[in-house]
């Protein structure tokens, strides 16, 4: 027995700071100068020990022992009072202890007075057995933390687990241990299993490195109240030998060194091989359980101290071995599990079924039509970037899109469209079929400058007026009716209904918004005249619109008249009379002096005949409108031309981006109505905006979907206004052959020769093919005008697209921004097969870039200085933008290209400049051209690619 123990040894046993010991010593009148290393008698320091704890040093009665390890026999099991919850085994089998005897090694960590005095009682009275029961002895309850053991068993027969490390002295190493591990593999037969131990508390971690299981000299300080110990271990419940187990299956127990086998515990000799130890411990419980032992895991608290032992190192370890056996277990043990959430595999449909919406179909609505749940139309919708709540109104791009993925194939139609519709279906299912009634031919009166439109127009109204209707003020609202006598029955009067917008205009800006606004066209040629630039335009526009042509030769009274020279001209373009073996009514007039006026209404009136024109009056009205403004004293006025149905005061209605009510009808006397049929015109008062002329008036049954229509319409309009989309054309005219609208591609030709003219005709009518129709509806020698654009504006609609192709021409500036307007494509060529080859691409989807023209400004010559040696040299005034000496230049002479190429020189004076502002004169020479002359104008411009969006 140690007579001496060291001051901080027994400090740690009671658990105070050495200091304080060697304060107590000196207060018990121990005298000497002591530093933590001083050793001191056991008498002394059971003296000590009375300070912290008089009953038990009492108890003890003399000095105890010193707290060191004590090596028990081989094979004793000490009871582990921490496993105090273990139940209580059976007695210990006498053939259990043998075995156990020699082949484990027991090494007691700590002790304190019981406990090492039931130790010692064991070891001595049950030595070779094995009994677990004994742990019974010491009740949890009185198991205070001071009564542990760390208990450490090993046995060669299973893989050998190492004893965490608890002690501190660097005693020698595991030789003895060794040496009794070596001896007990000659009887591998033992039935206890090691007990794996994990590393010591924080409080016990070693001073310098840490030792080995066998320093079992060295005391272990007990591990602080707060910080529990941790221990894992397992207590054998029964004496049933564990069967002979294999190796612990714990890839990641040890790592592999190089020989691929991890190291038993033992021979490590330095701290560091023991963290996968660790951590193996900790990980590898499940491996060492057996059904006959209770294993119990104390996971330890964090510890500052841990980390300064590498514990990053070791958690990292730690971390990746645990994945590691993750994956392991996973590829081992767990079947494949199908993933939690299944992909729905997306229907591919061969067939569409058909379906037809309103536009401003709502999700729920249209959920409701392709029978599925809103909530799946909007992740469909999400699904392409289109976030919609259930009430929003979707566009039809959308509506197509979505309900393709389930099937369905869209048409959208207008709110018109629909409603006329489910008006014929009521008009058949309801045999109303006889509501339908003759109705009154419209006429739109059109000509060339001067030829007197105007002045027809008035003589048949102010005629008819004073004629028939006496009393009746005329009021402007776009068109007016005329009672004409009817020529089958003299007695009977018909009625006609004029367009009285000057010019073409009402009938262009109809048929550009879809509406058909007029039965018959009246071309109004002057004798003296003959047919001029606008004559035709005229005839084109009536043509376009297939609407029969009456031609009113006017101002016959006048001397210079020559009938036979305009009816020759008209032949000239396709207008044959009928003397001449024709089919077209022509009617020598004049307006002035009002003759032949009635033949010419009773001609209107054989003509539109022929038509069989006839309208249902008991549906909801429909119209176009003629004419809108916004009165001071009454709001927004429409004045309409009711085409179906029987427009009445308080119809809810729908015109345009608009909705309204009807509060008043007046005709064009100024009369009140309280209705209006088919064919009369009639200004309308009660709506809440202005709609366009041209739009269409549709009278609902439902004012509060006509009213959200209004509102989606507008919201519409706004963003397409925002979106200032491209111009209609050739750029979209593959997407319209693709999606079966477009059907015809119109064609307006201008060009500076006639033999071009010709040509191009004949070349662009080859194009045609069955699935898109090349028409040439106008081609003439000359500048792209303002006519040109309308007839194009009024001639695009779905089925149509109408197309300017200029030919060594070019459109004004004014006719220029016209176009863009109205969103009217100007193709502009040189070269002929440039031409072909461009529409061809187009009806292929194959056009190249396009190159789109930049203008930097325009000059005019104002005279032109030959020099000698260079040639002519154009003095220019820049009218506006910027003259660039870097851009291409086109000299435009009567709106005919001459030259297209590039600047020689620009000059300021005598100084070449780069750029010339407007406002300011230069000198312009053009690149190997020299044929200027005065008045002739120079654009200067860029170009610019860009993609064409197909
Ligand atoms: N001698 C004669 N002059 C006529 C006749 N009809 C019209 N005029 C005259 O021709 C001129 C032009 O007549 P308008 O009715 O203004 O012609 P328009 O086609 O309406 O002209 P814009 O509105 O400018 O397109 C007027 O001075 C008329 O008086 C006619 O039958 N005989």
């Amino acid at each position: 027995m140690t007579t001496k123990i060291r001051i901080y040894e027994l400090a740690k046993e009671l658990k105070v700071d050495s200091k304080r010991i060697i304060e107590d010593l000196q207060r018990i009148g121990v005298s000497g100068s002591y530093v933590p290393s001083s050793s001191i008698d056991q008498a002394i320091a059971h003296r000590v020990r009375e300070q912290y704890n008089p009953n038990r040093a009492s108890t003890a009665n003399t000095p105890p022992p010193a707290p060191k390890l004590r090596k028990l026999p081989p094979g004793t099991i000490l009871p582990n009072v921490l496993s105090s919850s273990v139940p209580t085994t059976e007695p210990a089998a006498p053939a259990l202890s043998q075995p156990v005897t020699s082949a484990t090694s027991v090494r007691l960590v700590k002790k304190t007075p019981e406990t090492d005095l039931l130790a010692e009682k064991q070891a001595h009275e049950t030595a070779p057995t094995v009994s677990a029961g004994t742990s019974s002895a010491v009740s949890p309850a009185k198991a205070p933390e001071s009564t542990l053991r760390v208990v450490t068993l090993s046995t060669p027969s299973v893989k050998p687990v190492p004893a965490a490390e608890t002690t501190t002295d660097a005693t020698p190493p595991a030789t003895s241990q060794t040496a009794e591990l070596k001896a007990t593999e000659a009887q591998p037969t033992t039935s206890i299993r090691p007990i794996p131990v994990p590393s010591s508390p924080p409080t016990a971690q070693p001073v310098n490195g840490g030792g080995t299981a066998a320093k079992a000299a060295t005391p272990v300080t007990p591990a602080a109240p707060t910080q529990p110990v941790i221990r894992q271990f397992t207590v054998p419940t029964t004496r049933t030998p564990s069967p002979a187990r294999p190796p612990v299956v714990e890839p990641s127990a040890y790592p592999q060194k190089s020989g691929g086998q991890a190291r038993p515990p033992e021979t490590r000799s330095d701290s560091r091989e023991e963290r996968p130890l660790h951590s193996s411990l900790n990980r590898g419980v499940s491996s060492v359980e057996t059904p006959s032992t209770v294993t119990r895991t104390y996971v330890p608290p964090a510890s500052p101290d841990r980390s300064r032992d590498g514990r990053g190192r070791r958690n990292f370890k730690e971390h990746t071995e645990t994945l590691r056996k993750r994956e392991f277990e996973k590829k081992l043990v767990r079947p494949e599990r199908a993933p939690a959430v299944v992909a729905k595999a997306k229907p591919v449909f061969t067939e569409f079924k058909p379906i037809t919406v309103v536009e401003g179909t709502t999700v729920k609505e249209l959920a409701e039509k392709i029978e599925v749940k809103p909530k799946d139309i909007m992740a469909a919708l999400l699904a392409k970037g289109i976030l919609a709540t259930i009430n929003q109104p979707l566009s039809e791009e959308a509506m197509r899109e979505v309900a393709r993925e389930f099937g369905y194939e869209v048409t959208v139609r207008s709110l018109e469209e629909i409603i006329n519709d489910q008006q014929d279906t009521l008009a058949i299912e309801t045999d109303a079929l006889d509501d339908i009634e003759p109705r009154a031919p419209v006429v739109a009166v059109m000509g060339h400058v001067d030829h007197g439109k105007t002045s027809l127009l008035d003589a048949i109204r102010n005629t008819r007026v004073a004629a028939g209707e006496a009393g009746g003020i005329t009021q402007h609202i776009g068109a007016y009716s005329v009672e004409v006598p009817d020529p089958d029955n003299r007695e009977k009067l018909r009625r006609i209904v004029f367009l009285d917008t000057p010019g073409h205009e009402a009938f262009t800006m109809m048929r550009a918004r879809g509406a058909k606004g007029a039965d018959v066209a009246v071309i109004v040629v002057a004798a003296d005249d003959g047919v001029m630039p606008q004559t035709i335009e005229a005839i084109d526009h009536a043509r376009a619109a297939k609407v029969p042509i009456v031609v009113a030769i006017n101002k016959i009274d006048k001397p210079q008249a020559n009938v036979e020279r305009v009816k020759k001209e008209l032949s000239d373009i396709g207008l044959i009379c009928e003397e001449w073996g024709g089919d077209t009514v022509m009617v020598e007039i004049s307006a002035k002096h009002r003759r032949n006026l009635d033949t010419l209404l009773e001609m209107i009136l054989l003509t539109s005949d022929l038509l069989d024109l006839k309208a249902p009056t008991k549906r909801l009205a429909s119209g176009v409108v003629l004419e809108a403004r916004l009165d001071k004293g009454r709001g927004p006025v429409a004045s309409v031309l009711v085409q179906q149905g029987t427009l009445k005061v308080g119809d809810p209605f729908i015109v345009g981006l608009h909705f309204g009510r009807v509060r008043a009808l007046i005709d064009d006397r100024g009369r009140p109505l309280t209705e209006a049929g088919p064919s009369v015109p009639v200004e309308v008062l009660g709506l809440e905006g202005v709609p366009k002329a041209g739009d269409l008036f549709q009278v609902v049954d439902d004012a509060a979907r006509a009213q959200e229509l209004a509102n989606y319409r507008q919201s519409k309009a706004r963003m397409a206004q925002l979106m200032s989309s491209a111009a209609r054309g050739l750029e979209d005219m593959y997407q319209q052959m693709k999606s079966g609208q477009l059907k015809e591609l119109l064609v307006i030709l201008k060009a500076d020769v006639q033999g071009s003219v010709e040509a191009l005709r004949e070349i662009l009518q080859k194009l045609s093919n069955e699935k898109v129709s090349i028409r040439v509806i106008r081609a003439d020698v000359g500048a792209i005008t303002e006519s040109d654009v309308m007839l194009a504006a009024a001639s695009n609609d779905m089925s149509h697209v109408c197309i300017i192709i200029g030919f060594n021409v070019r459109p004004a500036p004014r006719v220029a921004e016209l176009a863009k307007q109205e969103r009217v494509d100007i193709r502009l060529h040189s070269v002929i097969y440039k031409v072909e080859e461009e529409v061809r691409k187009a009806m292929i989807g194959m056009l190249d870039p396009l190159t789109k023209e930049i203008e930097l400004g325009r000059a005019e010559v104002r005279k032109v200085v030959k020099v000698p040696k260079v040639g002519n040299i154009a003095g220019c005034a820049v009218l506006e933008g910027v003259v660039k000496r870097a851009a291409k230049v086109r000299l435009v002479r009567d709106s005919v290209v001459v030259y297209e190429g590039e600047i020689a020189s620009l000059r300021r004076f005598k100084d070449d400049v780069s750029e010339v502002k407007a406002g300011f004169e230069c000198g312009i020479g053009l690149d190997h051209f020299s044929d200027i002359k005065e008045g002739d104008i120079i654009e200067c411009y860029t170009l610019e690619k860009y993609a064409a969006e197909l």
